[in-house]
């Protein structure tokens, strides 16, 4: 990062200089031009690009940065410089509140924020347009001093224009190199389990939208006063946030550098075409390139570009050296636990209660898990066994019911919390971050898990759990490239790497092979061995025979037994509800998932 950041700032120093060297009006215009859309693009890349929160509203924020530095000027008599600070805070108070109700909102993703936000375009045009913020005429800027910044009017505009865009690409790049920009690229792939891997995805979101439309707002306000006349229908238009769009996604929206190409080429190629009878091949060229990137090129120039250089440099040193092998490093990473059985309770449900609309997957689930022991939760499907880790691990919220966790109440806690306490578990279909490299995936949780690292120690220490799970040889592999053991065994890596005090393994064995599975079976044993305290769901009876210190045998969403796992196995309603045979306790209608003979072969 600071690389980039001492590039950025010399750069700043350089192009600084350029109001006096003479430029004819003209050219400093069209500088100052891709500077107001580099700023513009970058800030909208901040939330849109890095976390796939794609906004449509960037226009409305960018307009209320305009009418607050019009307003202020022409209305109030402020000064032109001090209304600029007011244009970023009222852009950025506006997206805050739109934040504050938008991203509580579960199913509020994708298309659904895209649609809301560009809905706030059309409300703030409506409220500006009806009231004396406007009232519909326009509002002029000509009697507004510009101030003497550079040598000329155009001079100093370009200043400011370098000033915010600067401002937009330091953000980007410093967030892009930080927790806060892995944490947002995660979101993109996959929100829910980067929030049950740690990250605080509410407050990310939240904060980056405010940064992104303060700058909007920055911009904003620079543009209304090198206009001079500030019209809501010139403002608050659909052509400015899909101009952004287009810029981001050409240059790369995963690298902070993406929308600094992107609107460069885009301003030059218009720019170049804008001659009234040019200006329409210009915008055809323009789309066409955009059609040619969008089909060839889907990670933009810069993204592309990357991945180019990373080929060739493949077998060459790796982006994050390999740490020598370290001996230690488990028991180092995994926290040192009383001896098995030892009966410290560290996690206690009671009364856990779950509800999706009609169906009680969990009702009244009273369960504890004792510190060191391997726990095997066993049942038929549909009996909540997975269910019962999703509530736990926060992925769910719990209908009723309490969980504490070694001393803490952890049912109401939002889940990247859950995971900070030191609970992690695997899915049951892995779930890793497609656009990160499997290291990448595993550093993420030893930096907002239990161990909460920094990104450098995260890398290292994610090597260190690649080799545990021989996946050390696939580091910079995307997860797409893994076969399903090994996407199982990265699920391990990532649950490791956060050093929980409780690991939840949410069926890791199904669809291996036998031989995988005993590698898996003995990997497990040697977490174990390490410390750490393990609930295992598994449907393959030999490895929970031979794993597993208890059982607890799920049934309709509640507990039906439990005990040592040879004797809870024989018991007749245990058997009665996998087979389904009548009785008090059968889940009638559920398949068998094993045949007791199972056990005693075990
Ligand atoms: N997101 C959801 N929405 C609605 N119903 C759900 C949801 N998740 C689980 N259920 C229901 O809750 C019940 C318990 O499901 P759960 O997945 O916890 O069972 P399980 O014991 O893990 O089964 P399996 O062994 O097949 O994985 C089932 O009836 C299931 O259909």
């Amino acid at each position: 990062m600071r690389r980039s950041v001492i590039a950025l700032l010399a750069a700043a120093l350089l192009l600084a200089a350029v109001p006096w060297l003479g430029l004819p009006p003209f050219a400093e215009s069209m500088l100052y031009l891709i500077l107001h859309w580099v700023a513009l693009a970058s800030s909208w890349n901040l939330l849109s690009g890095y976390s796939g929160y794609f906004s449509f509203g960037h226009g409305a924020f960018f307009g209320i940065g305009m009418y607050t530095t019009a307003a202020l000027t022409s209305k109030l008599d402020w000064p032109f410089l001090w209304t600029l600070p007011a244009a970023a805070a009222m852009s950025a108070l506006v997206g805050t509140l739109i934040g504050l109700a938008a991203f509580r909102v579960h199913s509020v993703r994708a298309e659904l924020f895209a649609l809301l936000t560009l809905a706030t375009t059309f409300v703030v045009a409506t409220v500006i347009l009806n009231t004396p913020i406007d009232g519909g005429p326009g509002v002029y800027l000509n009697a507004v001093p510009v101030p003497a910044l550079g040598p000329t009017p155009s001079g100093t505009f370009y200043l400011l224009a370098l000033g915010a865009a600067m401002l937009s690409v330091l953000a980007a790049a410093v967030i892009y190199h930080s927790r806060l920009g892995t944490g947002l690229l995660a979101i993109h792939d996959d929100e829910d389990v980067a929030e049950v891997m740690g990250v605080p995805t509410y407050r990310y979101k939240l904060g980056t939208f405010a940064l992104s439309c303060a700058l909007a707002g920055l911009v904003g306000g620079i543009q209304a006063l090198f206009v001079s006349y500030v019209t809501a229908g010139d403002t608050f238009t659909i052509t400015m946030p899909l101009t952004v769009v287009l810029m981001s996604v050409l240059g790369g929206s995963r690298h902070w550098a993406g929308p600094i190409v992107g609107a460069t080429a885009i301003t030059l190629l218009l720019f170049a075409f804008t001659g009234s009878e040019t200006a329409i091949v210009g915008k055809g060229l323009t789309g066409l390139i955009l059609v040619v990137v969008i089909l060839f090129m889907p990670e933009g120039i810069v993204g592309q570009t990357m991945k180019w250089w990373k080929h060739r440099r493949a077998g060459k040193a790796a982006e994050v050296p390999r740490p020598p092998a370290s001996p230690t490093v488990l028991s180092k990473s995994v926290p040192a636990v009383q001896a098995t059985g030892s009966g410290t309770v560290l996690l206690r449900a009671r009364g856990v209660r779950k509800h999706f609309r009609g169906v009680q997957a969990l009702r009244g689930v009273d369960l504890e898990v004792r510190k060191g022991e391997i726990l095997g939760l066993l049942g038929p499907n549909g009996s909540g066994k997975s269910t019962f880790i999703n509530v736990v691990s926060g992925h769910f919220a719990l209908t009723a019911g309490e969980i504490d966790f070694d001393g803490l109440r952890i049912s109401h806690l939002p889940a990247h919390r859950v995971a900070r306490s030191g609970i992690a578990r695997t899915y049951q279909i892995p779930r890793p971050f497609a656009h990160l490299t499997v290291l990448q995936n595993v550093a993420l949780p030893a930096m907002f898990g239990a161990a909460g690292l920094d990104r450098r120690s995260a890398e290292q220490a994610a090597w260190q759990w690649l080799e545990f799970t021989g996946l050390a040889d696939k580091a910079d592999a995307l997860p797409d490239d893994l076969n399903l053991h090994q996407r199982k065994f990265l699920e391990f890596a990532r649950a490791l790497a956060s050093r929980p005090q409780v690991l939840m393994l949410d069926e890791v064995l199904s669809g291996l092979t036998p031989s995988e599975i005993d590698g898996a079976v003995d990997l497990i044993r040697r977490i174990r061995d390490q410390g750490a305290t393990i609930v295992f769901v598994e449907h393959v009876m030999r490895a929970v025979m031979a794993l597993c210190d208890r059982i607890v045998v799920f049934e309709q969403g509640q507990v039906l037994a439990e005990g040592a796992p040879q004797e809870v196995m024989q018991r007749p309603e245990v058997v009665a509800a996998y087979l389904g045979a009548p009785g008090p306790a059968s889940a009638a209608g559920s398949p068998p998932a094993f045949q007791p003979a199972e056990v005693a072969h075990a």
